[in-house]
């Protein structure tokens, strides 16, 4: 019987792929044909487009001519665009036609109907029957949501209620059947034992013929405004938000753009390591950008931007220096709603005095006094916010530096550059009093005129730079403003902060800013600063914000996210028991996101099952964290963590080159050193890479994640995973404080088939926990 059903099977492979084929022939021969019509109207635009504008009606039909020859540019390349992605998506098909199948008899109905699940849609011979069914589409959720029994999809025009009698997996390949599977409760354990038992790749993969249940609900998820996915290590979050993406573009074709949609990654190498992705589903990708890259896009040159994982290794390893506390405790301040009134409330009393102006300046003198200025500002109606306030003063500079410019161009140094000036700029100048009609048969001071304009024109050029200042508000001393916020201890908008720690944060932030130095935890409340008082830089355009790894944003981080994008929803992707950065150690997880938008508009979905590490690893690796027994591994075998002691570094050294030999012998394609920071890490690969050819050392400006065998810090191994994790070194003295927990957790939570850990002396307490609790 289940021979009779494979050949049956392999017999519909083989007639999907024979149409697959004859459809891409048809289309290759129809584009190169589309092609060469693209080409050839580009070529002879010209030749078609009849021209004449000798009246006013001929001008109009020369205008209809050259429309309609644009508008047929425009279809042939839309046409060609469409074919070209139609190819493409039947390449893949040819690859794999489809991977699942679900027998459906809708209630009310006799007719059991096939549904085969592929990358994409594609239709029989006569252009009315499915035979593959896009995996988006709605009936292909039945294939995620459900196992043989009652059933049922949502459609736009409702739900459609019947039974399912047959769940189907297959694997396929280059058109033959390699397996077949019919599955239960949870999408073929056998494919998923499968696809995570193999060994890693430098690319996240597409997890399309194995998305499971409660991922299907992050991925179709439509109605929130805000959706909040707390998962634990391993269990699907960024496949889930690359799903989703995909997703989106194809529920939306036709009114979302990839280019619509943009994820927030925690480093530059995260987003090269989940770039192919969407590429691999026959999407675009989405813009991906890093929080930090946002922040440097801002503040420009402003000041010395302090990164992330510069303030990490600060907090990691500077527990030496004397203001280490206070620098901790002006990380945790900064981080929340609090510290954003504080914000409030010293912007409100800018609006009645205290705004610092810088003066315009030219050529070393002041055009326009800084006192000039702040006068005209605070002698508008305080009734207009101080943005709309700016934004006159902006229109008050711009006339006045029209006036100016007039006065300017009698000055010595314009004749003086005028004397400079080549021939081209005297054309110029005769072609301008020509274009405005000023030379008349009777005038006899045209050498006088062309002055002038020569005149205006020099001035104008360098006055450019000036007006492009003053539209930018670059009159405003947002620096210096900032560094007042913390000036005056008596301040009133200080009121509140009255805590013990509140004078050395004071202290210790208008130290920083003297030496023109803007701390990671510093960059939003001065953007917020700066945006509250010349008006917020919203972006309007884009309708979906994926933040990955979001426990290591702030409560303040994520405010200022919604504002800066007040169109997008947001998905919010996180683990708090992977919260690395000092702010978040607040104990209050992500209820400070939930409140950014109603209860009605948040939904909070939470992933237990862990899909990257094998049973062993993930068992012991739970055992780490608070609530860990929540955490359910997939059912994968593999061997025990080993945790060994040496006796020391040389020793340590040896031992880890040893096991990196044996592991690559094994045919692991990953390998990662994980050490606690950067310095350790530079240490460890100083002492492995002589003795482990083609180690390379992952550094924060790495940005390209590639297979082989590497010493990374801890906090830029998250969100990737390697097949086998050697955890440098598991020390008490590195990892003993209790704020380094979850550190310790996320870099073991890396490894998918094995972790070795080793330690000097006395291992961290995690692992004795961890040992002890088995
Ligand atoms: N449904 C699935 N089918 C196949 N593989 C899956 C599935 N879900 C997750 N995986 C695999 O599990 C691994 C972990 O997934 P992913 O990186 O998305 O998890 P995560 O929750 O973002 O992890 P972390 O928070 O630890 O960085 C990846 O190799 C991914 O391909």
């Amino acid at each position: 019987m289940q021979d009779e059903q494979r050949i049956e099977e392999q017999k519909r492979v083989d007639r999907v792929m024979r149409l697959i084929r004859e459809q891409l022939g048809k289309l290759l021969q129809n584009s190169s044909g589309m092609r060469e019509d693209i080409v050839d109207i580009r070529k002879n635009f010209w030749d078609d487009v009849t021209l004449n504008f000798e009246d006013a009606s001929e001008a109009a039909e020369s205008a209809a001519s050259l429309k309609q020859q644009a508008e047929v540019l425009a279809e042939r390349e839309h046409s060609h665009r469409h074919a070209s992605q139609q190819v493409k998506l039947l390449r893949k098909l040819e690859q794999t036609p489809y991977f699942g199948r679900v027998d459906f008899i809708e209630n009310g109905s006799s007719e059991e109907e096939r549904i085969y699940l592929g990358v994409g849609s594609m239709l029989d011979e006569s252009g009315s029957n499915y035979l593959i069914y896009d995996w988006r589409a709605p009936v292909s959720s039945l294939y995620y949501d459900y196992s043989p029994g009652p059933a049922s999809y949502v459609t736009p025009a409702g739900s459609i209620e019947g039974r399912m009698t047959l769940k189907r997996q297959y694997v396929i390949r280059r058109g033959q059947i390699e397996g077949m599977f019919d599955t239960g409760v949870t999408i073929g354990d056998e494919l998923l034992q499968e696809v995570l038992g193999k060994h890693s790749d430098a690319q996240m993969k597409s997890i399309v013929a194995t998305i499971q249940r409660e991922q299907n609900q992050i991925i179709r998820n439509e109605r929130a405004r805000l959706l909040i996915v707390q998962g634990a290590a391993g269990s699907g979050k960024t496949s889930a938000a690359l799903q989703r993406v995909a997703y989106l573009l194809y529920r939306y074709r036709g009114s979302l753009q990839a280019d619509q949609i943009v994820l927030f990654s925690p480093n530059p190498m995260f987003n090269s390591y989940v770039a192919t992705v969407l590429p691999e589903l026959g999407e675009q990708n989405m813009q991906q950008t890093t929080y930090q890259q946002y922040l440097e896009h801002r503040i420009g040159q402003s000041f010395a931007l302090e990164d992330p994982f510069a303030q990490m290794e600060y907090t990691l390893g500077s527990m030496e220096d004397p203001d280490y506390e206070t620098r901790i405790a002006s990380i945790r301040h900064k981080s929340g709603a609090s510290f954003m009134k504080v914000i409030e409330r010293y912007v409100d009393t800018l609006g009645e005095s205290g705004l610092l102006f810088k003066a315009i300046k030219f050529r070393g003198r002041k055009l326009i006094a800084a006192e000039a200025i702040e006068e005209h500002f605070y002698s508008l109606d305080k009734s207009f916010t101080i943005p709309n306030r700016f934004k006159m003063t902006a229109d008050w500079l711009l006339k006045e530096l029209t006036r100016l410019s007039k006065e300017e161009r009698k000055k010595q140094w314009v004749e003086d550059e005028m004397e400079l000036l080549d021939k081209e700029a005297y054309i110029h100048a005769f072609n301008e009093l020509n274009r405005k009609e000023r030379y008349t048969s009777d005038s006899f001071d045209d050498f006088d005129r062309e002055k002038d304009v020569l005149a205006t024109m020099i001035v104008q050029e360098r006055f450019k730079r000036l007006r492009s200042r003053v539209k930018k508000l670059r009159f405003v001393d947002t620096q210096t403003l900032y560094l007042r916020l913390y000036e005056n201890e008596q301040a009133p908008w200080l009121v509140e902060e009255s805590r013990l720690e509140w004078e050395a944060i004071r202290k210790l932030t208008v130290e920083q800013l003297k030496h023109g130095i803007l701390t990671y935890e510093d960059a939003t409340p001065y953007l917020y600063m700066k945006d509250l008082i010349e008006g917020f830089q919203t972006n309007t355009s884009v309708r979906h914000l994926f933040i990955d790894e979001a426990q290591d944003y702030s409560p303040f981080q994520f405010y200022y996210l919604k504002r800066v994008f007040p169109m997008a929803k947001m998905t919010a992707l996180g683990d708090l028991n992977q919260s690395i950065f000092a702010h978040a150690a607040l104990g209050n997880g992500f209820d400070p996101l939930g409140e950014l938008y109603s209860k009605e508009e948040t939904e909070t979905i939470v992933l237990t099952r862990s899909y990257r590490s094998t049973k062993p690893i993930v068992e012991f690796t739970s055992r780490m964290i608070e609530g860990g027994s929540r955490i359910v591994p997939f059912n994968r075998d593999g061997d025990e963590p080993t945790v060994t002691a040496v006796a020391n570094e040389s020793e340590l050294h040896g031992m880890i080159a040893e096991r990196i030999r044996r592991l690559q012998e094994e045919g692991a394609n990953s390998i990662a050193v994980i050490c606690k920071t950067a310095e350790e890490s530079l240490t460890a690969y100083e002492a492995l890479e002589r003795n482990c050819p083609g180690m390379r050392l992952i550094e924060k400006e790495t940005v390209t994640f590639e297979n082989g065998t590497v010493v990374i810090p801890s906090y830029l191994a998250k969100g990737v995973e390697f097949d086998a994790v050697i955890l440098y070194n598991a020390s008490s003295d590195v990892y003993g404080r209790e704020s380094e927990r979850k550190l310790f957790y996320t870099a073991c939570t890396r490894a998918m088939h094995e972790l070795h850990l080793y330690y000097l002396l006395e291992p961290t307490p995690f692992l004795t926990e961890a040992i002890s609790k088995k």
